[in-house]
């Protein structure tokens, strides 16, 4: 966890989405008004999802210009175009088949019957050739940017400590050169899967770490106590400017109080 990260605790899940999706939308209004667009790295899992729905339903969505927002994803599970366990076909339903979107900006993984059939290392460097054609030379003063600077990026945080798809020990959390990698092995299912590694994750502004639930306490408190990041991913996850451990009384009660910013 990098110094400046700060942690909000909120009652439960659904206050905590609620709470995220409000955050989130006046971010990405702050960011369209600053810079003409903004740009989201989204999540699957549980929290990820149920920001997105809190969103759906929220007052703040009618702050965001969908048109000008891109989307991209921190992972996704190589199954079939259409499967209920793709993080796209989640996301779709919980938020982005219901608002205005410019499809050109909504940056899915590619599918596993798609024209990688079945070559997640193929699809994984399609990924990184996509991101490095959106980079732009704001993106990383002084250095060549290979992944845009997003706004927000978002992870859920897994009970192993795993964010996106980069699990404790496995090679792609010790990647230092690629920006998206396939994972062939991931110990939860399904085992193939596309990831953005650490340096890509870190080239966003902002990254903002969701946990919810009494399965997620030993993670936060491990990932905050400083193990390294290849024991505990999350720990290696964090913004340029800001880092948000976003989280619920059941997911912080492991956690020092001193920690805790509020609510
Ligand atoms: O498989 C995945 O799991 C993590 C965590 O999900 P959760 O349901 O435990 O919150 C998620 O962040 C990742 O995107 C997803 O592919």
């Amino acid at each position: 966890m990098s110094a400046a990260a700060q942690v909000f605790v909120h009652r439960d899940k659904d206050e905590m989405a609620r709470a995220a999706a409000a955050r989130l939308s006046a971010r990405i209004a702050e960011a369209q008004s600053a810079r003409g667009s903004a740009s989201v790295v989204l999540t699957g899992g549980r929290n990820g999802n149920g920001l997105l729905s809190a969103l759906a339903s929220s007052a703040g969505r009618e702050s965001v210009d969908f048109s000008r927002l891109d989307l991209w994803w921190g992972d996704e599970r190589f199954l079939p175009e259409g499967d209920p366990d793709r993080n796209v076909t989640q996301a779709r339903e919980a938020l982005l088949d219901s608002v205005p979107l410019d499809p050109a900006r909504v940056h899915a993984m590619a599918a596993s019957d798609g024209p990688y059939a079945g070559d997640v290392e193929a699809a994984a460097e399609a990924y990184e050739t996509e991101l490095a054609a959106a980079a732009r030379s704001e993106d990383r003063p002084g250095g060549r940017a290979r992944v845009p600077a997003f706004d927000v990026l978002l992870l859920g945080v897994g009970p192993d400590t795993h964010v996106a798809s980069l699990f404790p020990e496995l090679p792609g959390v010790r990647e230092t050169e690629r920006m998206v990698v396939g994972v062939q092995d991931a110990p939860k299912p399904p085992p193939v899967r596309i990831s953005l590694t650490l340096p890509a994750i870190r080239a966003a502004r902002e990254v903002w770490l969701l946990a919810a639930g009494e399965d997620k306490a030993q993670a936060a408190a491990l990932a905050m106590s400083g193990p390294g990041e290849v024991q505990a991913p999350a720990s290696g996850a964090y913004g340029t400017e800001r880092t948000l451990w976003l989280l619920d009384e059941a997911a912080a009660a492991r956690l020092p109080g001193d920690l805790i910013q509020g609510g």
